[in-house]
C-alpha cells in the first residue's frame, strides 16, 4: 500500500506538471510565498536567485535564463534611465531591470491583475528598491498608456503602436523589448510583420526564440542596417 501511495503521489505530480505545461499558468501566490520566505531581504541578486530556484522546479514559470541574459545585455548596452514594462507578473524582470538602472533611473511597470500587482510590488520592495525608483500601475497596458500621456483612442492597436501614437517612444531613439511566450507567437508575428513594413522608424535589432529587440528612431538619423 506504501507503493500505491507513492505511485499515486507520482501520478499527481506528473499531472500537475503536465497541467502547468499545458496551461502555461503560474500561481502568483506560490511564487511570491517561495521568494519572500527564501530570499535575503534587501538583496536584489538573492531575490533573482530565489526566482531561478523556483523556476528550476516549475518549468512553465518566467523567462528562460537565455532571455534573462539577453535582457541584461540590452540594458547594459542601451543604458536607459527610464523603462516602461508592460505586464509585470511577480516582478522578476522588474527586479532584473531595476538592478541595472542608474541611481536616478526609474521603472514604471504595469500589471492588470490587482493581486499580482500587489504581490509583485512587494517583491520589488523586498529586493531593496524604493518607490522613488519605481512605480506599479495597476491597470491594463492600454489604460496605463492613456494615463502616461493624454488622449489615446480606446483601441485596436498593439501597445507598441499605441506608445508611438502617444509619442512615448523617444524620436531621438529608444529600445523596445518584446518578451513573450510560445502561446503568443502568432500575435507577436503579426506585430513584427507590421514593424518590418515601417523601415522608416523601426528596426529589428535581434530575434531570439522568446524575445525581440526593436529600436525606434523618428528623426532623420537612422542609417539603414
Ligand atoms: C508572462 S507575464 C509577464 C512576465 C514578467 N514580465 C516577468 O518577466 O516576470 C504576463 C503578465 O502580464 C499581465 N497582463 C496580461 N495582459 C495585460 C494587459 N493587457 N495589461 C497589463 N497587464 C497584462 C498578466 O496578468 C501577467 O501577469
Amino acid at each position: 500500500s506504501r507503493f500505491r501511495v507513492k505511485v499515486s503521489s507520482l501520478c499527481h505530480r506528473a499531472l500537475a506538471w503536465a497541467l502547468r505545461l499545458v496551461r502555461g499558468k503560474v500561481c502568483v501566490r506560490s511564487i511570491h510565498a517561495f521568494v519572500f520566505s527564501n530570499c535575503t531581504h534587501g538583496k536584489a541578486d538573492s531575490v533573482l536567485e530565489t526566482f531561478d530556484l523556483y523556476a528550476g522546479t516549475h518549468p512553465s514559470f518566467c523567462i528562460s535564463p537565455q532571455t534573462a541574459e539577453a535582457v541584461d545585455e540590452v540594458v547594459r548596452r542601451v543604458r536607459p534611465s527610464r523603462v516602461l514594462e508592460l505586464g509585470m507578473h511577480c516582478g522578476y524582470t522588474s527586479v532584473r531591470l531595476l538592478r541595472l538602472l542608474p541611481p536616478a533611473g526609474r521603472l514604471i511597470t504595469v500589471e492588470q491583475d490587482p493581486l499580482t500587482a500587489e504581490l509583485g510590488e512587494e517583491i520589488i520592495l523586498v529586493s531593496g528598491f524604493k518607490h522613488t525608483q519605481f512605480q506599479v500601475l495597476t491597470s491594463s497596458s492600454a489604460e496605463a498608456i492613456q494615463t502616461l500621456h493624454s488622449h489615446l483612442e480606446p483601441d485596436k492597436e498593439t501597445n507598441l503602436l499605441a506608445l508611438e501614437t502617444e509619442q512615448l517612444l523617444s524620436p531621438s531613439g529608444c529600445s523596445v523589448l518584446l518578451i513573450h511566450r510560445e502561446q503568443r507567437a502568432e500575435e507577436i508575428r503579426g506585430v513584427l510583420d507590421h514593424i518590418r513594413e515601417r523601415v522608416d522608424c523601426f528596426c529589428i535589432e535581434s530575434e531570439l526564440q522568446f524575445m525581440t529587440e526593436i529600436s525606434y528612431r523618428k528623426e532623420n538619423t537612422r542609417t539603414d542596417k
